[in-house]
C-alpha cells in the first residue's frame, strides 16, 4: 500500500468532523472516495495533505509516518493535491501557472507530459488562467498537480459544475495519469468514478463505512442508493 490511513479523527474548531477514517490505497490504482455532501471527503484529503492536524489516528505514506506534518513537508515527501477550488492564479498565463507549481529544474519533460494529457492547455498556453473555460481551469489545476511529479495525487471533485463532454475528457486524462501516478479521487459523479476507479471507499458522517472494488459497487444498486443517493442502470 502506498498510503495507509488508520482511525483518523479530525476536528474543525469544536466540530468533530472525521470520526474514524480508514484507507488502504494500492499503488498504481485510482481509489475513489464517495459519499454524500458533508460526509467528510474533502476533510479527509486536507488532513492527509497536512492542512488539518488530526486529533487521533495515523497516516503512512510509502511506509513512513507523515501524521501531523505540515503541508509543505507532506508535499516534499511526494504527495500532490488538486483542491476543489482549483487554486490557480487568474492573472497569470497557463504556462506561468504550471511553471510556478513545478518543483524540479528538469521540468520540460513534465510540461510536455501535461500538454500530452491535456492538449486543450497547449492551445491556451499564453492565455490568462482567469479567461479559461471551467473545464480548462480544471485541466490547469490538474496540470499543476502533475508538474509537482508527485507519486500520489489527491484530486478533489474535478467534475464539479462541468458539462458531460468535459467530464469525459477528464476521465481520459485520469486514465493517462494513473499509468504513472497513484490517485485518490473524491468524486460525486458516479459515471466518472466508475470510469476511472479501481477501488472505492464510502464515507458517511465522517467515517469510512464501505470499501471494495469499483466493479462490485457498480453492481450493487442498494449500496449506491443507501449512501450515494443514486441508482444507475447497470451497463
Ligand atoms: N471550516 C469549517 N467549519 C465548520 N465546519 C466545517 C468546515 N469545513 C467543513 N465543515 C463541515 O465538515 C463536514 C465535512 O465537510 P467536507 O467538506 O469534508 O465534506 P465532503 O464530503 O467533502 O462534502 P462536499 O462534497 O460537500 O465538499 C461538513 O458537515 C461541513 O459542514
Amino acid at each position: 500500500m502506498i498510503l495507509n490511513v488508520e482511525g483518523l479523527q479530525t476536528y474543525i474548531g469544536e466540530f468533530h468532523i472525521l470520526q474514524g477514517v480508514y484507507l488502504q490505497v494500492p499503488a498504481g490504482k485510482v481509489t475513489v472516495l464517495l459519499g454524500r455532501n458533508g460526509a467528510g471527503k474533502t476533510t479527509t484529503l486536507r488532513t492527509i495533505m497536512g492542512f488539518l492536524k488530526p486529533r487521533q489516528g495515523k497516516i503512512e505514506f510509502e511506509g513512513q509516518g507523515i501524521t501531523g506534518l505540515p503541508a509543505h513537508q507532506v508535499a516534499r515527501k511526494g504527495l500532490g493535491y488538486v483542491p476543489e477550488d482549483q487554486a490557480i492564479f487568474s492573472g497569470l498565463t497557463v504556462e506561468e501557472n504550471l511553471k510556478i507549481a513545478m518543483r524540479s529544474k528538469n521540468g520540460e519533460g513534465l510540461l510536455e507530459k501535461v500538454v500530452s494529457i491535456f492538449p486543450d492547455l497547449k492551445a491556451a498556453w499564453r492565455k490568462k488562467a482567469g479567461s479559461l473555460s471551467g473545464g480548462q481551469k480544471q485541466m490547469l489545476a490538474m496540470g499543476r498537480g502533475l508538474v509537482t511529479n508527485s507519486r500520489l495525487l489527491l484530486i478533489d471533485e474535478p467534475s464539479k459544475g462541468l458539462a458531460p463532454v468535459v467530464v469525459e475528457k477528464l476521465a481520459e486524462a485520469i486514465k493517462q495519469i494513473k499509468k504513472e501516478t497513484t490517485v485518490v479521487l473524491v468524486e460525486q459523479n458516479f459515471n466518472l468514478a466508475r470510469a476511472v476507479g479501481d477501488r472505492y471507499y464510502i464515507l458517511d458522517d465522517g467515517r469510512t463505512v464501505h470499501s471494495g472494488t469499483m466493479a462490485d459497487l457498480a453492481a450493487d444498486t442498494s449500496l449506491q442508493q443507501r449512501y450515494l443517493g443514486i441508482s444507475l442502470s447497470p451497463h
